[in-house]
């Protein structure tokens, strides 16, 4: 990438030069080409060899008084190497936050800092410096007052955290925190930073048990979250499988909190039934196969020996630093603090329980020539298991797995599944066990918040933090890749869009004549060709969605209808279809991405788009004797009907028919986030992995640089330059000018 705005280097000039092992190295220019294009470089780290080099692989380095900045943005020479050299001396003296313009990034320092104790929040507290004030010169009509980290602090997360928390009080606006990253780049612990800030902060003097209750609440809903949604990875220990939204709201003039909301984004629901080797599934079987009664654990027919399970028998049972025992009572006691009932919990336990034994039903090998399934002998008795816990009859419930309805004409006729078609359903059924179950926790801690949520007549306003994974390029790319991306196409659209509006706004304050491109609109044409839009009908989701309704769809089929619609063989202006290549030999697509062009494998992406969920099933569950497991189902199908074009036929029995695409329920969910962050004040955060072995002071120059480039910071900085890259207060200004 290279910065319109770089000064070229001449003759003496310190630079840094692209590097293959170490991606860049100091040296100094020898001489440069007549044409500019090549330069002699001496490098004192390769014994002062002197080496050419085309001019785009020669940055700048900056004097030594911008080394280890605060603020990357006011480096005088702004390029890849720098920002990656900044960030290295910074981490390297254990200050793991950098600001990046709008930006703050967070580099995982992989150790303990004691800089976020009670302290570090006094530190923080008013910390921020109004921009509108009169001494600043400013002739803005503007009644609202901006608010922003002021530069007598050093950078960190409780200074962004106070600059949201002081334009709530001051402006009564939303506000957002946006913190991305790679997997174990620090997203979870730099949302709970927030959070823990923000309570402390805001925790009222006149009503403060009740305030101290409901802090309780909020902090205790995340042993929750983290049982359900996390889990062993290679990357992480802890990993979140899902994105998360938590809304913290505050009452403007007394600074009490008032209320809090979940949302909860993508869970990775294919890990209940698979792991890669050295992964585990969710925390909450271990914790809850270690951690639970005898009693209560013969009462759902487990023993506590995680082998036994077929969903969990070949992951690593035990992780160093990870005591699943006492972690199972953490979570009982978070319960309790969220007032589950015994029942309600008595319910939570069942789901997992039904999960564990549907792993254990297993089929023969078959020798028949009809590839029918056939069980396994022990699997009757697993199947007796599950039905009672169901509220189900065996039989009826052996059906719905074993056969399938299939329409022959006018009539349906049932037809023996083969065994791995039998499977299939099964795991199907626990994943969406699984994900139900996530559903109903987050639906009970939000209910819970209501009922506590403090003087719900008065308005309120909230701290919203979005902690959800960035973009990925691994591999092998599949349907969940493209969602995560398509997130993050969107997240920095909207990023791009906002540092529009606020460029636009300062030339206008300045009474500058200035054309300020719009860099959201660039992203367009990609999230058009993904979603589709009022004016592009056909996208890669359209497509998708109509494969998995028309009759033999297959991903085959699914690819050849892209490349045949998607492909821009007429070389149109259809701007979206410039983002498109077929990848005919990996059996995929690719899409062009802002952060790079990403490959796409299609293998299995009809199933994974579809509901998993067979009418049968659907409808004999929502029969259950059991309450709760009827109550789950009537759930389910409740959200389908209020999402679906046609109205709900035929009463009770006719509600799985009313399913919403995967695909659709995350294009509906983003809207749905965007609406919301589009009335906030945003605030920007970006966590960076130094190295992938999970080590302190270990910092890996080229994985650093990967990741700000796709997640925005690069870019970011690119955009300041396309505008005047260095601002100036009025009064230095005047200062150098006289
Ligand atoms: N500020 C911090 N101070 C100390 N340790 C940290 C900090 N941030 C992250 N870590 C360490 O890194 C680990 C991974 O961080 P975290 O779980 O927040 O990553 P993540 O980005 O949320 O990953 P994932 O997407 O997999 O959930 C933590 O368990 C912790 O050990």
């Amino acid at each position: 990438m290279s910065y319109t705005n770089e000064t070229a280097a001449a003759a003496n000039d310190w630079v840094w030069v692209a590097d293959k092992e170490n991606t860049f190295l100091k040296g100094q220019v020898e001489s440069v080409s007549d044409d500019n294009k090549t330069y002699k470089v001496k490098i004192p780290e390769l014994q002062n060899k002197v080496r050419s080099f085309k001019a785009n692989d020669v940055h700048r380095c900056n004097p030594v008084q911008f080394d280890k900045c605060d603020d990357m943005a006011s480096l005088t020479h702004l390029n890849e190497p720098s920002v990656v050299n900044n960030l290295q001396l910074r981490y390297q003296d254990d200050l793991i936050y950098t600001y990046s313009g709008l930006f703050l990034v967070a580099v995982n320092p992989y150790k303990r800092l004691n800089i976020y104790n009670k302290d570090f929040v006094k530190l923080y507290k008013n910390s921020t410096v109004n921009l509108n004030d009169t001494s600043n010169n400013s002739e803005s009509d503007d009644d609202s007052s901006h608010l922003t980290r002021s530069s007598s602090v050093k950078p960190h997360i409780f200074a962004t955290s106070e600059e949201a928390f002081q334009n709530l009080k001051t402006n009564k606006q939303d506000q957002s925190i946006l913190v991305t990253g790679e997997s174990g780049a620090g997203k979870t612990e730099t949302t709970k930073k927030v959070i823990q800030y923000i309570l402390q902060v805001s925790t009222s003097e006149t009503n403060k048990a009740a305030s101290i209750c409901f802090e309780n609440q909020i902090l205790q809903a995340n042993p929750i979250l983290e049982s359900f949604g996390n889990a062993t990875t290679v990357r992480n220990l802890n990993s979140s499988r899902f994105g998360k939204f938590i809304k913290i709201n505050i009452l403007p003039a007394s600074n009490e909190l008032s209320g809090c909301h979940v949302d909860w984004y993508l869970l990775e629901k294919s890990r209940v039934v698979y792991q890669d080797s050295k992964e585990r599934n969710y925390h909450v079987f271990y914790q809850f196969l270690k951690g639970a009664s005898d009693s209560l654990l013969k009462e759902f027919d487990l023993n506590r020996s995680i082998y036994d399970y077929g969903y969990l028998k070949n992951t690593n049972h035990t992780i160093p630093g990870i005591n699943d025992k006492a972690e199972f009572k953490l979570l009982d006691s978070a319960f309790d603090i969220m007032n589950f009932t015994d029942t309600d919990k008595k319910n939570v336990f069942k789901i997992l329980a039904i999960i564990l034994h549907l792993g254990n039903i297993t089929f023969k090998s078959s020798s028949d020539s009809s590839r029918q399934a056939f069980l396994e002998e022990k699997s009757n008795k697993v199947i007796g298991t599950i039905a009672k816990l169901f509220g189900i009859s065996d039989t009826a419930f052996k059906d719905s797995f074993m056969s399938s309805r299939v329409k022959a004409g006018r009539d349906i006729v049932k037809q023996q599944r083969t065994s791995s078609q039998a499977k299939f359903a099964l795991d199907a059924l626990a994943k969406s066990l699984y994900e139900m179950l996530f559903q109903y926790l987050v639906n009970k801690i939000n209910d819970n918040f209501d009922v506590n949520a403090v003087d719900a007549f008065e308005e309120s306003n909230s701290v919203g933090i979005l902690d959800i994974a960035g973009f990925e390029i691994f591999e092998k790319n599949s349907f969940e890749q493209l969602c995560i991306n398509y997130t993050n196409e969107k997240l920095q659209q909207f990023f791009n869009h906002h540092m529009f509006v606020l460029e636009q706004s300062e030339y206008l304050k300045e009474g500058i004549s200035w054309q300020y491109i719009d860099f959201g609109q660039e992203l367009k044409p990609t999230i058009e060709l993904i979603e589709g839009s009022s004016s592009k009908k056909v996208s890669v989701f359209s497509i998708l969605n109509e494969e998995c309704v028309v009759p033999k769809g297959s991903d085959r089929s699914f690819l050849e209808k892209l490349h045949r619609e998607l492909e821009n063989k007429d070389k149109s202006a259809d701007k979206s279809k410039e983002k498109f290549k077929a990848n005919k030999i990996r059996d995929g697509f690719i899409i062009k991405h802002y952060a790079g062009e990403v490959d796409y494998n299609v293998d299995g992406w009809l199933d994974k788009n579809k509901d998993p969920l067979s009418n049968t099933i659907v409808e004999l569950l929502s029969n259950s004797s059991s309450p709760f497991i009827q109550e789950l189902f009537d759930e389910r199908a409740l959200q389908h009907s209020n999402v679906s074009d046609s109205p709900v036929k035929g009463g009770r029995n006719n509600k799985s028919a009313m399913f919403r695409t995967a695909a659709q329920r995350h294009k509906q969910e983003l809207q749905d986030l965007m609406k919301q962050l589009d009335c906030t004040q945003p605030h920007f955060v970006r966590c960076i992995l130094p190295n992938t072995n999970k080590r302190p002071a270990e910092f890996d120059k080229k994985l650093v640089l990967e990741q700000l480039r796709c997640n925005g910071v690069l870019e970011g900085i690119r955009i300041a330059r396309s505008g005047y890259p260095n601002k100036m207060d009025f009064h230095t200004f005047a200062e150098i000018g006289s």
